[in-house]
């Protein structure tokens, strides 16, 4: 095989069989994970700026009873239940891992964002419990059943 010569500015010469070149982008390259991300928390800014302000947001929304017998019913029947020391309801979901787990905490903190209004959550690995309850009224609003109803529709 033929022998590669290099003369270097400093006088050095340099003879080898083959030389690698490497080229070292100006800046690093991204992965896709972090491109993911980045647009996932684009988005949350996106929602942040078009959610409902606090001073338009109905305040008096508490459930009333009826509303408690007729919009209560089918997160019940899916496993919601009426805390007993609290007026809030509160689910466990389970997932094959923390990937998945942690993937509809995303979504979900989507819409928690848009709407600004946020669940009460703890997540360990697979598992996650969610308390539902809007502070502002200090009691069950339509907003969390909006918000259980979204989380039961994503939830496979
Ligand atoms: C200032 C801000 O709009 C309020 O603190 C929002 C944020 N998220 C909220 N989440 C819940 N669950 N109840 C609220 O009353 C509430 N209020």
């Amino acid at each position: 095989m033929n022998k590669t010569t290099m003369t270097f500015a400093n006088g050095y010469l340099l003879s080898a069989r083959s030389i690698a070149i490497h080229f070292h982008p100006a800046r690093p390259v991204r992965p896709a994970r972090t491109v993911a991300i980045n647009r996932s928390l684009a988005a949350v800014r996106y929602a942040s700026v078009s959610s409902t302000s606090p001073s338009k947001r109905k305040m008096a929304d508490k459930l009333n009873q009826e509303e408690r017998t007729t919009e209560l019913k089918p997160l019940l029947e899916s496993g919601w239940k009426i805390q007993s020391n609290r007026d809030a309801i509160e689910k466990e979901f389970q997932f094959k891992n923390f990937n998945e787990a942690f993937g509809f905490m995303t979504r979900v903190a989507l819409l928690a964002e848009k709407m600004d209004h946020h669940p009460e959550w703890f997540n360990v690995y697979n598992k996650l419990q969610v308390t539902l309850s809007s502070h502002d009224v200090n009691g069950l609003s339509k907003r969390d059943i909006k918000m259980a109803s979204f989380m039961d529709k994503n939830y496979n």
